[in-house]
């Protein structure tokens, strides 16, 4: 049973603010875009990758995949004015009859093939997982500058992406949020909706979603000791 991915990367990194989306920056010689698309082709589960772009974006991507080759069939979409939009449009272009999809940022490029995998197989024992860590900081409910309460940090995790789903489910949760217009900051919100509970996959802390600048000299950081942690 296949499972095909799925790339948001239509942003505009406006947080980043580069002369160019985030995604395609350089990160230890290649795109991000590109590290992210390589750790999930390199799945065995993933047969199929659909990445939504920003409009403009596409004969950016096409040159960067003659540079940069991916062995994996990749189809390219227009992405939407949000990352749940983009994810939506995506959905529309896997194939029926997929078991699973896998969700990941195009500007995660630390998640492993390991941990994606992982999150696929969990996806398919318990219907949808998101890979995430318990939150060592004291998290609290803050408005207008004030902090007025404080979850306890027991029940508290920091999501990320990989987030794996069984596909209809997905469709269901998107579906119902477009004709709720519910926005939400990550796919596993809008399956909790349906009351569907979401498996925690334990992943690491270094699992960066690069977003402010700063981000990328951590990233470089990053890559290095973890490219010499692996030779
Ligand atoms: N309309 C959008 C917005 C975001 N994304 C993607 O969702 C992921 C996480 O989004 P984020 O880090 O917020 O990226 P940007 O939206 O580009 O950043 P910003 O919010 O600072 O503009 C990124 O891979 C981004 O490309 C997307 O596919 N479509
Ligand atoms: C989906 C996500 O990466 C989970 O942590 C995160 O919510 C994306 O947030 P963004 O503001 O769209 O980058």
């Amino acid at each position: 049973m296949t499972a095909v991915a799925i790339v948001p990367a239509g942003g505009l990194g406006v947080r980043f603010g580069a002369d160019r989306p985030k995604q395609f920056l350089e990160l230890a010689g290649r795109p991000i875009i590109i590290h992210t698309l390589r750790r999930l082709a390199a799945c065995p589960d993933v047969s199929h990758i659909v990445v939504a772009l920003p409009p403009t974006a596409r004969p950016v991507f096409a040159a960067l995949l003659e540079t940069f080759p991916v062995e994996k069939p990749i189809t390219a979409v227009a992405g939407g004015a949000e990352r749940q939009e983009s994810v939506r449009l995506a959905l529309a272009a896997v194939p029926d009859g997929t078991s699973v999809v896998v969700v990941h940022d195009a500007v995660r490029p630390f998640a492993t093939t390991e941990l994606i995998t992982a999150t696929i197989a969990a996806a398919r024992a318990d219907r949808a997982a998101v890979v995430g860590h318990p939150a060592t900081d004291t998290i609290k409910l803050v408005q207008d500058g004030l902090a007025y309460e404080t979850p306890p940090r027991s029940t508290l995790y920091a999501v990320q992406t990989p987030q794996a789903f069984e596909t209809g489910l997905l469709r269901d949760a998107h579906a119902r949020a477009a004709a709720e217009q519910v926005t939400a900051t990550d796919d596993a919100m809008l399956v909790e909706r349906l009351g569907v509970p979401v498996r925690i996959v334990p992943g690491p802390r270094w699992n960066l979603k690069i977003t402010h600048p700063d981000d990328l000299p951590l990233a470089d950081f990053l890559w290095q000791r973890l490219a010499r942690e692996s030779t």
